[in-house]
């Protein structure tokens, strides 16, 4: 889909369509609505993460409460979204060896006791052994600092999840 036939969406189509370029969070898309016409691709991602850095923290943090854990209980329960389920099996999160499927478990869960949020890195980005490399070492870090760092990932599955959906913006005339 090109841009003008996003800018050409009836509010429910777009949010059927983009609703989860963050995931679980369609208030967003459905927020963003307002904003078109887009110019491309670039001023779509731009509005949403507009309005991901105008949230409180609080709603900073519930962005990231929405994600499912790495290959945690949601993988393999079948209730990821479709989004999820395939970023996570690109990064070979659901072929993970029992001690590599304990370790990421351990972690994930001592990363939500201390922070009080899911740990979320952009899984295509990644590969499994680069995630259990960093969840380790962001559990020690500062709460405000993961906040951050979360929300700076969510905003690269967004652009990721955006560049699935429609083509790239046309390259400058000049
Ligand atoms: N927890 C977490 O990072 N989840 C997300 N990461 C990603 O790339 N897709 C997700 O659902």
């Amino acid at each position: 889909m090109d841009i003008s036939a996003v800018n050409a969406l009836s509010y429910e189509d777009f949010v059927n369509i983009f609703g989860n370029v963050v995931e679980k969070c369609p208030l967003i898309t459905a927020a963003v609505w307002t904003s078109r016409p887009f110019i491309g691709l670039n001023a779509l991602e731009a509005a949403i993460n507009e309005f991901i850095d105008a949230l409180p923290e609080s709603g900073k943090e519930g962005i990231l409460r929405c994600h499912p854990d790495l290959a945690g209980r949601d993988l393999h329960g079948g209730a990821l979204t479709r989004e999820s389920r395939e970023e996570q099996r690109r990064a070979g999160l659901d072929a993970l060896s029992s001690a590599e499927a304990s370790r990421m478990a351990r972690l994930n869960e001592e990363y939500k006791e201390r922070f009080g949020f899911p740990f979320v890195v952009c899984a295509r980005m990644n590969d499994k052994a680069s995630i259990l490399r960093e969840l380790s070492e962001r559990c020690q870090n500062e709460r405000a600092a993961e906040r951050a760092r979360g929300i700076a990932e969510v905003k690269k599955i967004c652009r990721l999840r955006l560049q699935g959906l429609v083509l790239p913006d046309a390259p400058n005339k000049l």
